[in-house]
């Protein structure tokens, strides 16, 4: 028998530099970062950031419910988020001055289209779309794609995966610290004094205030959140949407756009029609922020920083609202931290890779509520 000897190039073998591809619930666009792990720590030298087309968007968003001819449609969806990836790291090795083969691996979480993890007697499934072949193909670097379906496969969520991240970039020995990420859906990290950690989705994070946003002003978000800064919450609307049951579940628990949609609202808002849509768009705001405040305060006895990441941390309006929920609590952006708010979950991504490269679990039991720790995602070589 003919042993074949390998002819990966010693460069992208021993490189400690990865690059992380994250395209979240909001379907803003990506953001991408490249992270250097060598030394025993990370260092995210390089972001870029694309916005989908308005088509990609568009059909990206459509997928979240369903439709006709999905299949199709899907596989094209997937690979039309794979040419804009690619896109990205061709910006990350412009930026750096980086040949492809000086990186080890991507890892590109691809779009969550449907997350129903815990249905259907047990054999629940989580969706990311993406095209990881033609990713390696299109940019000469290895690709890790596919994180969340191992951990659903061993009985877990299959999200947050972030915690374990976020324990190792933000956590501190003796100290309990909590970190949001405001996304399209929020998710929040209990790094415990003693190492251990808890994280669970919250709720929504901007997806509900973006659609509201989108519908009445036409921008794709509350800049700032000025516009719901300036309206008036509608106190028996808030209380209603605060009796939605998943708030109220105990962990673990993680969420999407299946739950946390136009039509959820809809159906809220029935009784609200006559309402301005700016004070819909305080009662939206209000209400993510109390979300999230609540979580911070039930989970997080003995903390005293909340860290945001996230889109939602340039949410000037919101993180006021955050801080006024929590008092006891120092609620700053993780750049204070060291770490830019909308890098962060690109950077996880980096890190996941990593793992999976090093053939060490991405996830913790302890969060997902998985059977065990778990080596998660799937290698397409370059
Ligand atoms: N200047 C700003 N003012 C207010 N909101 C902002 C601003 N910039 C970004 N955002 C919000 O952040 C969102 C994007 O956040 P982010 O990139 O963290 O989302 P995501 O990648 O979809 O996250 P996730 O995977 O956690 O759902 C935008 O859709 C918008 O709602
Ligand atoms: C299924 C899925 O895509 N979940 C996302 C989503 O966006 C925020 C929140 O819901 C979180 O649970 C998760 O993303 C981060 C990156 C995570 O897995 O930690």
């Amino acid at each position: 028998m003919l042993i074949e000897r390998s002819t990966a190039t010693p460069a992208a073998l021993t490189s400690e530099l990865y690059i992380g591809l994250m395209s979240g619930t909001s379907l803003d666009g990506i953001d991408g970062v490249l992270a250097d792990f060598s030394g025993g720590r990370m260092v995210v030298s390089h972001h870029a950031s694309a916005p989908f087309t308005p088509e990609l968007r568009a059909e990206l968003l459509a997928l979240n419910t369903p439709g006709s001819d999905e299949l199709h449609r899907a596989a094209l969806a997937g690979s039309g988020l794979a040419r804009a990836y690619a896109s990205v790291v061709h910006s990350l090795l412009e930026r750096s001055g980086l040949a492809p083969q000086a990186i080890r691996a991507i890892g590109a979480h691809g779009q969550t289209v449907r997350h129903r993890p815990q249905e259907f007697d047990g054999t629940g499934y989580t969706l990311q779309l993406n095209n990881p072949a033609l990713l390696a193909e299109r940019t000469g670097i290895a690709v890790v794609a596919d994180f969340r379906n191992r951990d659903v496969a061993a009985g877990g969520q299959g999200a947050p995966l972030v915690p374990a991240f976020h324990r190792g970039v933000f956590g501190r020995a003796g100290e309990t610290m909590l970190v949001l990420n405001i996304g399209g859906i929020s998710n929040l990290s209990v790094l415990g004094a003693d190492g251990q950690v808890r994280g669970f989705d919250c709720g929504p994070g901007n997806a509900l205030m973006d659609h509201w946003c989108q519908l009445h002003t036409g921008q794709p978000y509350d800049a700032a959140g000025a516009w719901a800064a300036n309206g008036q919450v509608l106190p028996e609307l808030l209380a209603l949407l605060r009796q939605e049951p998943f708030l109220h579940k105990p962990p673990p628990k993680s969420t999407g756009r299946d739950l946390f949609n136009p039509a959820w609202l809809s159906s809220r808002l029935k009784a609200f029609a006559v309402c301005a849509p700016q004070d819909i768009q305080a009662t939206l705001t209000e209400f993510t922020a109390l979300a999230c405040a609540d979580d911070a305060r039930r989970h997080g006895a003995g903390a005293q920083t909340l860290a945001v990441c996230g889109g939602g941390a340039l949410n000037t309006h919101l993180m006021a609202r955050l801080q006024a929920a929590c008092p006891g609590l120092q609620v700053v952006a993780t750049d204070t931290l060291g770490l830019p708010a909308l890098q962060v979950e690109a950077a996880a991504f980096a890190w996941l890779a990593r793992q999976a490269i090093e053939g060490l679990p991405g996830n913790l039991a302890s969060v997902t509520g998985a059977a065990g720790e778990r080596i998660l995602g799937a290698l397409y070589p370059a």
